[in-house]
C-alpha cells in the first residue's frame, strides 16, 4: 500500500495505492487469517470539511477488499445522516453486542467527536460480565483528530489505514467529567441546548471523554467556531476564532475568565490562588492538533493528565504563548504558564460570571453550558470502555 500525500494541502487526505493483492500478502497481513472480528464501519460525513465519504469510497473500500477477502462483504458501513447518528449506531447495534461478549471491530472515520459520541453511548447502560470493549480504528476525517494525533505523532501519517491490519490495541484512557444540574450541551450552532447524558447509576449530569476538558479560551474558541460557515476553513477555524476573541472589536482587551479552580492532586482538592483566568485546560493528550503540542509531556495512551493554565493577558501575550505551542509545546517552559499533572479539575462560578457565554465547558470538543453557580468536576476514570488501534 503506498499513501500518496497532497503536496499542495497538506490537510487533505491522500490518495491510496494498492500494489498488491490479498494472496500475495502475507499471512500476517492479513486479518481475516488471524482473527474473524465483527467489522463496522463509520464514515461520518460531516467531520472536518466533509471529505469521509469520498475518501472511503475512493482510498479505502479497495485496500478493506484486499486486507480482509473472505470477510470484507460481511462489513457493516453506516454514512451518518444526522448529529445523532453515531449515537445511535452505538446505543442501538455495538452497545448490545458488545454487552453480549461479541468482539466487534468499529472503524471510524470521523474526528474527535466521534470517538466521544462512541464512548458515550457506551457507558450510557450498565455493562454485564461479559462486556468485551470494541476495538476502535482511527481513520482522521475530523478538523483536529487530537486522539489520532496523540497517540500516532512521530510516525508516518497513514492516515491510520495501517491501524486496519494491525493487531496492536490499547484500552483508550478516559476521564469522567460530571456536572451541576443546570448544564446544558449546545448543538445545532448554540441554537439548541439540550440535556447532558445522566449517570445510569447517580443520576447526575455526566459526559467522557478522552481528549480534553477545558474553561475559558479554549472553550469559547472551539464554541466560536463550531459553525458551518468557520467549518470550511478546517483546523484554521481555531486560529481566526482565537484573534476574534482575544482583539475584540471594540478594542477593549480579551475577557478575563472568572470562577474559583481546584485542582486533584492525588486525594486532595487543591484551589489555585487566582481568581480570574485566560486559559483552563486539562489534557489527557499531548496534541490537539498534529501540530499544536498542548502537553509534551504526556505519551501516547499513558493514561496521564495534566493542567495547563495561565491567567488573563492581552491578546499579543495570548498569541505569543499559544504560538510557543505550536513550536513543540515550549509554553510549558513560559513563566507565565501553570503545567502539572493533575487527577482531576473542578470549576465553580459562584455566579461570578453574568454571562452565560463565559461559562461554556469544552469536553472533547462538544460544549456546555454552566448556570450562573454552576460546577464541573472531572477526574480520571479507571473504567475500560474500548480499545483503540495503536499502530
Ligand atoms: N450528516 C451529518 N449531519 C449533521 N451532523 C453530522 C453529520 N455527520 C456527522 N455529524 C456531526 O458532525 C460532528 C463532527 O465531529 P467530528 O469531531 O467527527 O469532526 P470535527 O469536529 O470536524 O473534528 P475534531 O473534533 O477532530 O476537530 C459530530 O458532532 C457529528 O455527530
Amino acid at each position: 500500500m503506498y499513501v500518496e500525500h497532497d503536496s499542495a494541502d497538506a490537510a487533505a487526505p491522500p490518495r491510496v495505492r494498492v500494489s498488491r493483492t490479498a494472496s500475495s500478502l502475507p499471512p500476517s497481513a492479513r486479518s481475516d487469517v488471524a482473527e474473524e472480528r465483527e467489522t463496522h464501519v463509520i464514515v461520518s460525513t460531516g467531520s472536518g470539511t466533509g471529505q469521509a465519504a469520498t475518501f472511503f469510497d475512493e482510498a479505502v473500500r479497495p485496500l478493506l477488499r484486499t486486507l480482509f477477502p473472505s470477510s470484507y462483504h460481511g462489513f457493516s458501513v453506516y454514512h451518518t445522516e444526522s448529529a445523532s447518528s453515531i449515537i445511535n449506531l452505538t446505543s442501538d447495534i455495538f452497545f448490545p453486542r458488545a454487552n453480549k461478549g461479541t468482539a466487534i471491530r468499529i472503524v471510524l472515520f470521523s474526528g474527535d467527536g466521534g470517538v466521544i459520541d462512541v464512548l458515550n453511548s457506551l457507558v450510557s447502560k450498565p455493562h454485564t460480565a461479559d462486556y468485551t470493549p470494541p476495538q476502535v480504528v482511527l481513520i482522521p476525517l475530523g478538523t483536529a483528530n487530537a486522539l489520532y494525533h496523540s497517540i500516532n505523532g512521530g510516525k508516518e501519517n497513514t492516515w491510520g489505514l495501517n491501524s486496519l491490519a494491525s493487531s496492536s490495541y490499547h484500552p483508550l484512557p478516559i476521564f469522567t467529567a460530571t456536572f451541576s444540574p443546570g448544564a446544558r450541551l449546545l448543538a445545532d450552532e448554540a441554537r439548541r441546548e439540550e440535556e447532558l447524558p445522566k449517570d445510569p447509576k447517580t443520576g447526575t449530569p455526566t459526559l467522557h471523554g478522552a481528549v480534553v476538558c477545558s474553561w475559558g479560551m479554549h472553550a469559547s474558541l472551539v464554541g466560536d467556531s463550531d459553525t458551518a460557515e468557520y467549518r470550511k476553513f478546517g483546523v484554521e477555524r481555531f486560529k481566526m476564532a482565537a484573534k476574534e476573541a482575544l482583539f475584540p472589536a471594540d478594542g477593549s482587551l480579551p475577557h478575563p475568565y472568572k470562577a474559583k479552580v481546584s485542582i486533584l492532586q492525588g486525594e486532595t482538592w487543591k484551589p489555585l490562588e487566582q481568581e480570574e483566568h485566560m486559559y483552563v485546560l486539562a489534557s489527557m493528550v499531548s496534541n490537539l492538533e498534529k501540530t499544536f503540542t498542548i502537553s509534551p509531556a504526556s505519551k501516547p495512551l499513558d493514561g496521564s493528565l495534566h493542567l495547563v493554565q495561565f491567567g488573563p493577558a492581552d491578546g499579543n501575550e495570548a498569541m505569543r504563548i499559544m504560538g510557543l505551542a505550536y513550536q513543540g509545546g515550549k509554553h510549558v517552559e513560559d513563566e507565565a504558564v501553570f503545567y502539572e499533572a493533575i487527577d482531576g479539575l473542578r470549576i465553580q462560578f459562584e455566579g461570578k460570571e453574568e454571562d452565560g457565554r463565559w461559562r461554556r465547558i469544552c469536553v472533547d470538543g462538544k460544549i456546555v453550558r454552566l448556570e450562573n453557580d454552576g460546577w464541573v468536576e472531572m477526574r480520571k476514570e479507571s473504567m475500560r470502555v474500548l480499545d483503540v488501534a495503536c499502530s
